[in-house]
């Protein structure tokens, strides 16, 4: 008789055994009741294993099935397992990913969701001292007064935020009510969608179809097929092959996955995808991160059951319980934010290459700047190479023009040297012809590097290539990975100019010196703050879709995806900030950036120019993206990274200690530190604690080390078995991040 293997549900981790009763069909992915003490509790089945014989006591049999199909099907627990040795966290983590709180908790049928209302504007005393004390609830209190009717549902505040609600609810500024919400997850404002039918395409995206199709309709006996990695440069026509992709998988009978880097950045895919399949609307479904539970539940199990054939969702949407997957198409895939940031840390890509695998379905990989793990996949044989050379309207790639920011600021003597002259003539122009522009801030990395502003030369560590960070309490440069340290140095080694300093302005910045220069243009923000407000992002598209806005201004925000054929001008302001980071993707982050920004222009009949201002004209990220030349830059970028032990020659990992308490964070890495040095798997290297970028956040002090090796399983065994054998103090919490993609 075997016996059920059961993780409890729960932060503890438990897992017992319990004999299953006659005439319970109990399989591994199952939900099941079960007496756990003096009361019923609920778990997942993990497996079914041999009773032994010689326990000596009986095993308390499990009470009931919650559900009488198991919920994770055998594959997405296999799956389950990968992530969890993999990335070096808990079963139960990754089963809280798997199945959504929605799903897992009984009574989800309640069609309310909690919503925070602000009950009392706060005075600016109160709100300047909770900034002080619970910047959170300050930030909460913030987004409220601005949010429409002053409410948002508090799922959309983010993980963690029902204490700092709580104890905002105490002060009576604000009311946690439960609000009665429609299922339909449609119904909530999204426009007519008029449908449009298949384009006939040119020979390039027949050629990459017809590779898609062939690892389609390869038999089901056969070794799984390669992923493929389809780069298609901007406005190559991506979208049209994964939408007749996803026809002929339908066509077969089986089910499409679709994976973008963020439902709200990326509407015109998403609207794309409803549009062709809008006669069988019912079967697309959109995994929003604003459902509320109960339309989570609903969608879930419509996806389960085979109902909705298509799939559309950011990263956790790799998950979804689609029965007979056929194709799993990742869009943007180079994006970090595939990467979840919280426990557990997997990288949604990569598990859908592995998902790939265990379903036996076809994976394609797209993007007009592959990630270099992905592209080096390519040129390794493991994935298949499918190209899309030119724009499928026939347009050439837009002009790159790179403008010198040394030059404009000695000409403009000591100013903030925002906007060159031959951008603003540029966009002049551009007014007098009614056609759009759109202008780009660069504001990755807060971290800071420090430049000189008159040559453009970068304090770097002289050991790793990468920028020495300006920690501004102490006056120090640093390096992030070894620990070399420097003083900050007072002219310039280049040129002697005294005002080598930090650099740093804003989106608002921006708005108000093109408001002064063309005070006739109607211009448009987009950044974190416009985007709070529900919609906001897509009226503001809208209208400038409608030809009602002149110059939009953005970050990164605007960098995806998006298709206006009237923008015939797009302009970078300070191309360099993301350069001088501490992480060696730094560059290839700046060449994608450059490379994505530029090609939103010119996507019409009219011809595009891009003109990038930089205080480093001839940093390669700067002139290969200028050049179109994603193979060039792939390949001395890949030698610098083979050279000094990077990805995708490594895997690359960090071990973060933080607490509030700064020293006993410190000594905490420190020992593990020695911990981990004392027998190490052969080819780990292991780096030196440091503090870390962002050394305070949140009232917390972080220090980090670096960890890499060429083989990524006996590194995560090796930091795992390290901190079982360590107690930690009570405050202070170690995070390991495997694969990372954010050193700050
Ligand atoms: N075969 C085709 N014939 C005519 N027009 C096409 C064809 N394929 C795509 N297009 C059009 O070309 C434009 C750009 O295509 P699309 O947005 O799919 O490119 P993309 O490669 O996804 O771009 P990006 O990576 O920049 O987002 C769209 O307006 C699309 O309708
Ligand atoms: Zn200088
Ligand atoms: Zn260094």
């Amino acid at each position: 008789m075997p016996a059920a293997r059961v993780l409890i549900d729960g932060p503890s981790e438990l897992v017992f055994d319990y004999a299953i009763p006659d005439g319970l069909n109990v399989q591994p992915g199952c939900r099941v009741r079960i007496p756990l003490r003096n009361k019923l509790s609920q778990g997942t089945v993990l497996d079914l294993v041999e009773q032994q014989d010689d326990l000596g006591f009986a095993l308390r049999p499990l009470h009931s099935l919650s559900d009488p199909e198991p919920l994770i099907t055998p594959n997405l627990l296999k799956a389950g397992r990968w992530i969890a040795s993999y990335y070096g966290c808990s079963i139960e983590s990754v089963i809280r990913a798997l199945l959504p709180e929605a799903v897992r908790t009984e009574d989800n049928s309640a069609k309310v969701r909690k919503t925070v209302v602000l009950e009392n504007e706060p005075s600016p005393e109160i709100l300047a001292k909770l900034q002080k004390r619970a910047p959170k609830q300050a930030a909460i209190l913030s987004l409220l007064t601005h949010a429409p009717d002053k409410k948002i549902a508090l799922a959309d505040l983010g993980d963690g935020a029902s204490a700092s609600v709580k104890s905002l609810a105490k002060q009576e500024l604000v009311r946690l009510i439960e609000e009665e919400v429609r299922r339909d997850p449609e119904a909530d404002g999204i426009e007519e969608i008029l449908p449009d039918s298949p384009l006939p395409l040119n020979d390039e995206q027949e050629a990459a179809l017809k590779v898609v199709l062939e690892s389609l309709n390869a038999p089901s006996s056969s070794t799984p097929s390669s992923p493929i990695l389809l780069h298609g440069v901007t406005g190559s026509g991506k979208t049209e092959v994964y939408l007749q992709a996803a026809r002929a998988t339908l066509d077969l009978g089986k089910t499409v996955l679709v994976l973008v880097p963020e439902i709200s950045l990326t509407p015109q895919t998403v609207r794309r995808f409803r549009a062709r399949f809008a006669g069988i609307q019912e079967q697309v479904a959109v995994l929003h991160s604003n459902l509320s539970q109960g339309e989570r539940f609903d969608e879930w199990h419509r996806i389960r059951k085979g109902i909705a054939r298509i799939v559309i969702g950011a990263r956790s949407a790799v998950f979804a319980p689609l029965p007979d997957l056929g194709l799993i198409l990742v869009d943007e895939e180079h994006e970090n934010t595939y990467k979840q940031d919280q426990i557990p840390r997997y990288h949604g890509r990569d598990v859908a290459v592995l998902r790939a695998a265990l379903e036996n379905c076809t994976i394609v990989l797209g993007s007009a700047t592959p990630s270099l793990e992905s592209f080096q996949n390519t040129l390794e044989g493991k994935y298949k190479l499918v190209r899309l050379a030119k724009r499928a309207d026939g347009q050439s790639l837009p002009l790159i023009r790179v403008l010198d920011m040394r030059l404009e600021k000695q000409k403009q003597k000591g100013g903030m040297a925002i906007l060159s002259d031959r951008l603003r003539n540029a966009l002049e122009q551009r007014l007098l012809k009614n056609e759009q522009s759109i202008l780009f801030l660069n504001r990755r990395g807060f971290a800071r590097s420090l430049q000189c502003p008159s040559c453009g030369h970068v304090c770097m560590c002289p050991h790793c290539s990468v920028p020495l960070t300006y920690h501004r309490e102490d006056e120090r440069l640093m390096c992030h990975i070894c620990g070399h340290q420097a003083v900050v140095p007072r002219k310039c080694p280049e040129c002697r100019d005294p005002a080598i300093a930090l650099q740093g302005y804003g989106t608002q910045k921006v708005e108000e010196v093109i408001a002064k220069v063309l005070p006739q243009a109607k211009i448009a923000r987009i950044d974190a703050d416009a985007m709070r407000k529900k919609h906001a992002l897509r009226d503001l598209l809208n209208a400038f879709q409608a030809r009602k806005i002149d110059v939009l201004i953005g970050t990164q925000m605007i960098a995806k995806g998006l298709h206006f054929p009237n923008v015939t001008l797009v302009g970078i302001l300070n191309a360099d900030i993301g350069l001088h980071v501490p992480d060696f993707r730094a560059g290839e982050r700046v060449f994608q950036l450059l490379t994505q920004v530029a090609g939103r222009a010119g996507r019409g009949d009219l011809e595009g120019e891009v003109i990038v201002q930089t205080f480093t004209p001839h940093s390669p990220s700067v002139q290969f993206a200028r050049h179109h030349d994603f193979d060039g830059f792939a390949e001395q970028e890949l030698e610098f990274r083979r050279q000094f032990g990077f990805p995708p020659f490594a895997h690359c990992a960090v071990l973060t200690s933080r607490s509030t308490h700064e020293r006993r964070a410190e000594f905490t890495l420190q020992t593990l530190h020695r911990r981990l040095t004392e027998n190490p798997p052969p080819g780990l290297m292991i780096g030196e604690p440091m503090p870390s970028p962002l050394v305070k956040t949140h009232g917390q002090f972080r220090f980090q080390l670096m960890l890499r090796s060429a083989k990524a399983r006996p590194m995560t065994r090796h930091v795992q078995q390290v901190l079982q054998k360590t107690t930690l103090p009570e405050d202070v919490t170690v995070v390991f991040d495997m694969d990372a993609w954010s050193f700050t």
